[in-house]
């Protein structure tokens, strides 16, 4: 397993590029542990394709270096860095049987048969397909298929990395579920160094130690998922994870006030926004209290969600998601209050400091 040093990588796929904007990876600077689950999180574009494949040898970046445990690979192929991959579409060998395509990445390394056998039917039966193993691979559905090209990448126990491209896209739901408890559980028995592209935040915040929220060719986060939910760094970290997302509302600072429209919320100091072109307060709809106090709000819409309500309001023409428990009574004359520590200010998108 392997510590991955991305020391000022940045990638253009035009040997023009000059502005940050030609760049479809900005700068990244990161070091990531030996043995983490990190999982790329972000939409469509954002440039994690592109990072992963800097890491995996399939694309030499235009700027910086990458180290595996201190040791530069940034000119090393894939095969030398010695990485397993999973692609989001299955490779298999349709002519060879369930386990020789288990068996194959071992006996190409001449890792002894009984070590072989061992190892395959482990995987067998997590990816649950021992029953299957002397069947060919032809014939199989794309979902079982799938099923072994993830087996095949975690069947090596010498490798520095596994990455994981979009590897559940073609799992039917149910499955998906499945594979992704047993995908962190055997990362926590094995202490492989996964990296698991995907846009699903659930697959993302379920999978990994640390979710790497990237956005317009740019890392805005790495963190915890508790730390993506209670301090988003960016404004598009706070839209992007939670269902509904953090809500957003121009603000004026005021010392250590935050004005929107004709209400002055108290924060807790000052915050940093000198020089800031907008400024913006961010609250989650967790953490706004609806009842008869606080600041008047008009509510649009109520929506039930099973054990809790989203109610969309208007607050000083702003709109407004607060979620509630199922049975909170929704008074005719709505106020709310916001929590004072779970308020963040963002400064042309980015958090500050409360510190003056
Ligand atoms: N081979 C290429 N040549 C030119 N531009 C590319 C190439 N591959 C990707 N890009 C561009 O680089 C940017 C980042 O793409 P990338 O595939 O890394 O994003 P992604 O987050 O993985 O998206 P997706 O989830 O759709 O795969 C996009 O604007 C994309 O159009």
């Amino acid at each position: 397993m392997a510590r991955i040093n991305l020391d000022h990588i940045r990638h253009a796929y035009s040997a023009k590029a000059k502005a940050a904007g030609d760049y479809a990876l900005k700068e990244v600077h990161h070091e990531w542990e030996d043995g983490g689950a990190y999982a790329l999180l972000g939409p469509s574009g954002c440039g994690k394709t592109t990072l992963l494949n800097i890491i995996s040898g399939l694309l030499q970046p235009s700027d910086g270096r990458i180290e595996f445990d201190g040791v530069d690979v940034t000119r090393l192929s894939t095969q030398q860095r010695n990485i397993a991959q999973v692609f989001q579409f299955p490779v298999v060998y349709d002519t060879m049987s369930v386990f020789d395509n288990l068996a194959f990445p071992l006996r190409n390394r001449r890792v002894p048969e009984a070590e072989v056998t061992a190892r395959v039917n482990e995987i067998l039966a997590m990816i649950d397909l021992a029953d299957m193993a002397r069947q060919k691979a032809q014939g199989l559905t794309a979902d079982q298929k799938q099923k072994i090209s993830l087996g095949r990448g975690l069947v090596r126990a010498d490798v520095n990395a596994i990455l994981f491209d979009e590897p559940l896209t073609v799992i039917d739901p149910h499955m998906k579920w499945v594979l992704r408890s047993q995908l962190k559980r055997l990362h926590r028995h094995s202490g492989f160094t996964m990296v698991y592209v995907t846009h699903d935040q659930t697959e993302a915040l379920t999978f990994a130690d640390k979710v790497v929220v990237m956005y317009d060719g740019e890392i805005v986060q790495i963190g915890t998922p508790a730390e993506l939910f209670e301090r988003p760094s960016h404004t598009f970290v706070g839209y992007f994870i939670g269902s509904p997302g953090m809500n957003l509302m121009p603000v004026r600072i005021d010392g250590t006030s935050a004005v929107v429209g004709d209400q002055t919320i108290a924060l807790s100091g000052p915050p940093k926004v000198a020089g800031a072109v907008k400024t913006e307060l961010g609250i989650r709809p967790e953490f706004i209290r609806l009842g008869r106090e606080g600041m008047p709000v008009s509510i649009s819409k109520v929506e039930d969600i099973g054990r809790q309500k989203i109610v969309r309001a208007v607050f000083c023409g702003e709109p407004l998601a607060i979620v509630v428990p199922e049975d909170s009574e929704i008074p005719a004359e709505a106020r709310v209050t916001f929590d004072t520590d779970a308020m963040g200010i963002y400064a042309d998108s980015w958090r500050v400091g409360m510190g003056g």
